[in-house]
C-alpha cells in the first residue's frame, strides 16, 4: 500500500491551484443519466472517486470520454442497466445518487446499499423516504434498493435532518417529476447549489437554490449542457490550515471564498490574514504560532464536518485550549488516536475533542482511517519534527487531487512511497 511521507518543519509558500469540488462533480455525474442528450463537464478534479463514478456510469452503458483538459463528455443515451452493484457502491457511498436519477428518468433503480462506514452508520433512509413520497415503490432486499415508478409525482417532502446527497437525490427526481415538489429543510451546501445550476442549464425549474426549501416544477425532459464544476472549498481550506498551521503565507488560486465564510472566520480567529479576490484567497500567517479555536460542526453556512480533521490539526500546535464538538457524525474522531502518536494532547469525551496545543509535535508512522483524516496527518506532518509516514494513502485520493505535489510546490519536503 502506498505511503506518504513528510520531513516536517518548512512553512507552506507560495501559490496553489484549486481543483473542481469533489461533492459537487459526483451528483453533476449523476445528474447526467437524466438527460436525453450529451453533457460536458468542465473543471473535473482527477479523483479516485471520479474515477469510480466513471466506472459505475460506464457500466450501465452511458458513453464517457475524458478530454486532455480534464473535461467529460458524459452520452446518456445508451443507458442500458439500472443497475449499481455492491462492488461498486462499497467504495463510494455517493454512488447513491445515481438512485432518484435512474428511478425519474428510466421508472427503474437497483442501487446496493452503501452500508456503514469508518465516520458514522450514514443510513439512506430519508432517500428512500423523499422517493417514496414522490410515488416510487421501493423495496430493499438482499442488500439492494429497489426502485420503481412510472412517473414520479411532485409532493411536499420534509426531511427529518439536513442531508447533503438526500437533498441531492430527491431535487434530482423532482427535476422530471409530473408537478411541483417542495423540499423543506433542504441541504444549503455550495455543492447542492452547483448541482441545482447544473440542472437549471439543463433545462429544470428550480426555485429557492441557496435555501432550505427548494421547489422543483417538474419537465417533461433535461436537455445537454456545457457545465463548469465549481472549485473545492474543502481542498482550499486544507492548504489554506496548512498555512496557518506552519506559520507560512499560501495563496489558492481559482478558489471562492463566498462559499467558506465559516472556515475563514476561524482562520482569522486563528491569527490568520486573509484577503480574497474573485477567484483567489490568500492566508497569511506571518511566522506567528496559531491560536486555539472551539468549533462546532453542522450544516452550511456553519462550519462543516469536512474541516472538522483539519482544524484539529491545528489546535494540535496552536497556543491555548480549543473545544471542537462534531454533530454531523457520530465517529468522526478517529485522526485523535493517531494525533497522540505524534506526541498531541487531545481528551475525548462522547463528540468533544478538548486540545492543548503543545510546543513541537515529533514524526511517527501514523495510519489515515479516512479522507479529512487523512489529510490532517498529513497536515500533522508537515509540522512534526522529523519523519511522519502516513499510511493507507488511498483515502486521501478519494478526494485530494495530487495532494504531494501541491504541498511540494509550496516547499513541503513531502512524497509519496511506492507500495
Ligand atoms: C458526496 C458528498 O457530498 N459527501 C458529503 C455529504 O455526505 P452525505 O450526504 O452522505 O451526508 P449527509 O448530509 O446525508 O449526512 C448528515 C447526517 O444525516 C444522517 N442521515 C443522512 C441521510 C439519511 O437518509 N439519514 C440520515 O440519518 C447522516 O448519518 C449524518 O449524520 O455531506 C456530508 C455532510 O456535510 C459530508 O461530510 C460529505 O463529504
Ligand atoms: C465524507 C466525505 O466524503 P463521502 O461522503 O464521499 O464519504 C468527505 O468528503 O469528507
Amino acid at each position: 500500500m502506498a505511503k506518504i511521507l513528510i520531513n516536517g518543519g518548512v512553512p507552506l509558500q507560495g501559490e496553489v491551484g484549486i481543483s473542481g469540488a469533489k461533492n459537487a462533480v459526483l451528483p453533476i455525474l449523476a445528474a447526467c443519466l437524466l438527460a436525453d442528450a450529451p453533457v460536458s463537464i468542465g473543471n473535473v478534479p482527477h479523483l479516485h472517486d471520479v474515477t469510480t463514478f466513471i466506472e459505475l456510469l460506464g457500466q450501465m452503458g452511458v458513453q464517457l470520454v475524458l478530454d486532455d483538459r480534464m473535461k467529460i463528455h458524459v452520452d446518456p443515451r445508451t443507458t442500458s442497466t439500472c443497475i449499481a452493484p455492491y462492488d461498486l457502491v462499497r467504495t463510494m457511498r455517493a454512488s447513491i445518487l445515481v438512485l432518484g436519477p435512474l428511478v425519474a428518468r428510466f421508472g427503474q433503480a437497483e442501487v446496493s446499499l452503501p452500508g456503514g462506514c469508518a465516520i458514522g452508520s450514514r443510513p439512506v433512509d430519508q432517500h428512500i423516504r423523499g422517493l417514496q413520497a414522490l410515488g416510487a415503490e421501493i423495496t430493499v432486499e438482499n442488500g439492494y434498493i429497489k426502485a420503481r415508478a412510472k412517473r414520479l409525482k411532485g409532493a411536499r417532502i420534509v426531511m427529518d435532518m439536513v442531508t447533503v446527497t438526500g437533498t441531492e437525490n430527491i431535487l434530482m427526481a423532482a427535476t422530471l417529476a409530473e408537478g411541483t415538489t417542495v423540499i423543506e429543510n433542504a441541504a444549503q451546501e455550495p455543492e447542492v447549489v452547483d448541482l441545482a445550476h447544473c440542472l437549471i442549464s439543463m433545462g429544470a425549474k428550480i426555485e429557492g437554490v441557496g435555501t432550505s426549501t427548494l421547489v422543483v416544477h417538474g419537465v417533461d425532459r433535461l436537455h445537454g449542457t456545457d457545465y463548469q464544476v465549481l472549485p473545492d472549498r474543502i481542498e482550499t481550506g486544507t492548504f489554506l490550515v496548512g498555512a496557518a498551521m506552519t506559520g507560512g503565507k499560501v495563496r489558492a488560486r481559482g478558489a471562492r471564498a463566498n462559499t467558506m465564510d465559516a472556515v475563514l472566520a476561524k482562520l482569522e480567529d486563528a491569527g490568520a490574514h486573509i484577503s480574497s479576490g474573485e477567484d483567489w484567497i490568500e492566508l497569511d500567517m506571518g511566522g506567528r504560532r496559531p491560536k486555539a479555536v472551539n468549533i462546532t460542526t453542522a450544516p452550511y453556512p456553519a462550519f462543516p464536518t469536512d474541516m472538522q480533521a483539519q482544524f484539529t490539526a491545528l489546535n494540535c500546535v496552536a497556543e491555548g485550549i480549543g473545544i471542537i464538538t462534531e454533530t454531523v457524525f457520530e465517529n468522526r474522531f478517529m485522526h485523535a488516536h493517531e494525533l497522540q502518536r505524534l506526541g498531541a494532547d487531545i481528551q475525548l469525551e462522547g463528540n468533544t475533542a478538548v486540545i492543548k496545543g503543545v510546543n513541537q509535535m515529533s514524526g511517527a508512522p501514523i495510519m489515515a482511517t479516512d479522507l479529512r483524516a487523512s489529510a490532517c496527518l498529513v497536515l500533522a506532518g508537515l509540522v512534526a519534527q522529523g519523519d511522519t509516514t502516513v499510511d493507507r494513502v488511498y483515502h486521501i485520493d478519494r478526494g485530494y487531487e495530487n495532494i504531494e505535489e501541491k504541498l511540494g510546490t509550496l516547499g513541503a519536503r513531502i512524497r509519496r512511497l511506492p507500495n
